[in-house]
């Protein structure tokens, strides 16, 4: 059998059969190109991307993964290959996971919530097209309820044969993706009651269950399968703006956040897990997706619990609004011309994705208040951060670099700054030596910890004067502010 189509991050899934060398239920095994004689399942990643399937083939992969780097090398040229015709995996495919990438559309009916299907249409119609025997299509992108009718209309009225469609929602996140793949808590599937719709639930069902549990595979109707994604991650940004509100209670009134989630994760109907207070949640979905939703309730006549939902899209904004609000206070209420080492630019830590990380926001008001700020992540590439600040400030890049100067380590962006901001959680910055930072630094040297993984106590023996997510604040903070 042969799968086609998924984006580069859930490429494991098709990756772990792999592994397992274990030759798929589905009802035309193919031959692996490398070795013919094998009617092993393989697995064809097929994207209009040049660059990225040139990156999938060398030595850098396009994206950091921890663990995928091991897996894409073990499989690729075996049973494992990556291509830019599109035209072939189609027609060889058995299966076709469509995973094209679902943005928050930017101009036209809905702009700013709902998303673009723009690349779905796209890929269905090259799909009808070019597809000559029956297929199974997968939405493997998150996407709005209905969007499987859309696609079976799309797919039906150019195509030429059957086309069954499924949805099956990805629930891994990124840094833990490996595990996530391997170990799912569930796999979701939503097809049709219709015969054909049925078996081909039955047949993806197969594939998965090579590996994950038969109960853990749940078989829904595809309106359930398209809304439970949307719904699980606007319930788990609510936890994280749930607990971010709380913490600017703790800091109202002397609580600390981290006692309290775990006081309240201990009650077993709660759960401890999303429950760390942060300087706000970023990555490609979780807002995307909450717009999404808010935008269908607003089309389905639901204003009320459009807003309600909205409400954690609004929290998170003035989460990343109060961390700036603190250095800018903290620090004497300006910060024109002081320096300031952001640690971290990724969206969180063990990934190089900046999508909508609350660094980049960050930035963008240090640089509108003239600070001067040094930043250092391990695995964000320089270009993407100058991406992201050019469009986050609209300035030119010239106008961004006389504000922003990138980093090589930590010691190097901290060196001659006024403070020290924690955007991202990297295990690294836990370990650094924040003695011989602080000899480098203008004193009163600052700390803010927007991530609660630094030893506060310890800085502050050192002389650092530290503010920290949801914990008591310091009597040495300016909180002259409102
Ligand atoms: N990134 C993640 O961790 C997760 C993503 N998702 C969902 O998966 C979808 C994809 O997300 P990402 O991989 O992050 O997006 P991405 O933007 O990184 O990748 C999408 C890929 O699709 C390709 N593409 C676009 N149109 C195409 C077409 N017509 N034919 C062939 N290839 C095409 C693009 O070149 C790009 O390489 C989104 O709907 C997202 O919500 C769901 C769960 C997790
Ligand atoms: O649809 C998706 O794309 C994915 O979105 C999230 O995964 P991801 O965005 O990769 O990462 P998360 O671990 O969910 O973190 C999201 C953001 O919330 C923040 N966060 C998370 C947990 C927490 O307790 N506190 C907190 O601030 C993280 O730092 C990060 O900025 C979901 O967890 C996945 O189940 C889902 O598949």
């Amino acid at each position: 059998m042969k799968l086609t189509w998924p984006p580069a991050v859930h490429l494991p899934l098709c990756l772990r059969e792999c592994l397992d060398g274990v030759v798929s239920g589905g009802s035309r095994s193919g031959p692996c190109p490398s070795a013919p004689h094998l009617h092993a399942p393989f697995f064809q990643i097929v994207d209009i991307s040049v660059p990225r399937i040139a990156a999938w083939n060398s030595d850098e992969l396009p994206i950091y993964e921890p663990g995928l780097d091991k897996v894409v090398k073990a499989c690729r040229g075996k049973n494992l290959f990556f291509s830019t015709d599109l035209d072939q995996g189609i027609r060889d495919a058995d299966i076709i996971f469509v995973a094209v990438n679902t943005p928050t559309k930017k101009v036209g009916l809905g702009a700013g919530r709902a998303a673009d299907l723009t690349y779905w249409e796209l890929a269905a119609r090259r799909i009808a097209l070019v597809a000559e025997t029956p297929k199974v299509v997968v939405e493997k992108s998150t996407v709005p309820i209905n969007t499987a009718e859309a696609i079976s209309a799309v797919l039906h009225g150019a195509g030429k044969t059957r086309f069954d469609i499924l949805s099956n929602p990805e629930f891994l996140a990124e840094g833990t993706a490996m595990t996530d793949l391997d170990n799912p808590d569930r796999v979701l599937i939503g097809g049709s009651m219709s015969e054909s719709g049925q078996a081909a639930v039955a047949k993806l069902a197969d594939v998965y269950a090579h590996w994950v549990p038969r109960e853990r595979i749940l078989t829904t109707n595809v309106w359930s399968s398209e809304l439970s994604k949307l719904v699980a991650n606007s319930f788990l940004a609510q936890r994280v703006s749930s607990i971010n509100a709380v913490s600017a209670i703790c800091e109202a009134s002397g609580a600390d956040v981290d006692e309290v989630a775990r006081a309240v994760g201990m009650d077993s109907r709660i759960g401890p897990k999303f429950l760390k207070a942060s300087v706000g949640f970023g990555g490609s979905c979780f807002q995307k997706d909450i717009l999404n939703l808010v935008y269908l309730c607003q089309s389905m006549g639901l204003p009320d619990v459009a807003e309600y939902f909205h409400s954690v899209v609004t929290m998170n904004d003035r989460q990343k609004e109060r961390f700036v609000s603190r250095i800018i206070h903290g620090l004497f209420n300006t910060v024109t011309g002081k320096r300031i080492a952001l640690l971290g630019f990724a969206f969180k830590k063990d990934t190089g994705d900046t999508r909508e990380s609350a660094a980049i926001e960050i930035c963008r008001r240090l640089i509108e208040e003239r600070a001067s700020v040094c930043i250092y992540d391990p695995k964000v590439e320089a270009n993407q951060i100058w991406m992201d600040l050019t469009a986050a400030t609209r300035l030119d890049r010239t106008e961004v670099e006389k504000y922003v100067t990138l980093c090589d380590s930590a010691y190097e962006a901290a060196a001659g700054a006024h403070a020290l901001a924690v955007a991202t959680e990297w295990d690294e910055f836990k370990g650094l030596d924040y003695a011989k930072i602080q000899d480098g630094m203008v004193k009163p040297s600052f700390l803010f910890d927007g991530r609660n993984v630094l030893d506060h106590g310890a800085l502050r023996k050192l002389g650092y004067i530290v503010y920290a997510i949801g914990k008591p604040l310091d009597p040495k903070l300016n909180t002259n502010f409102c």
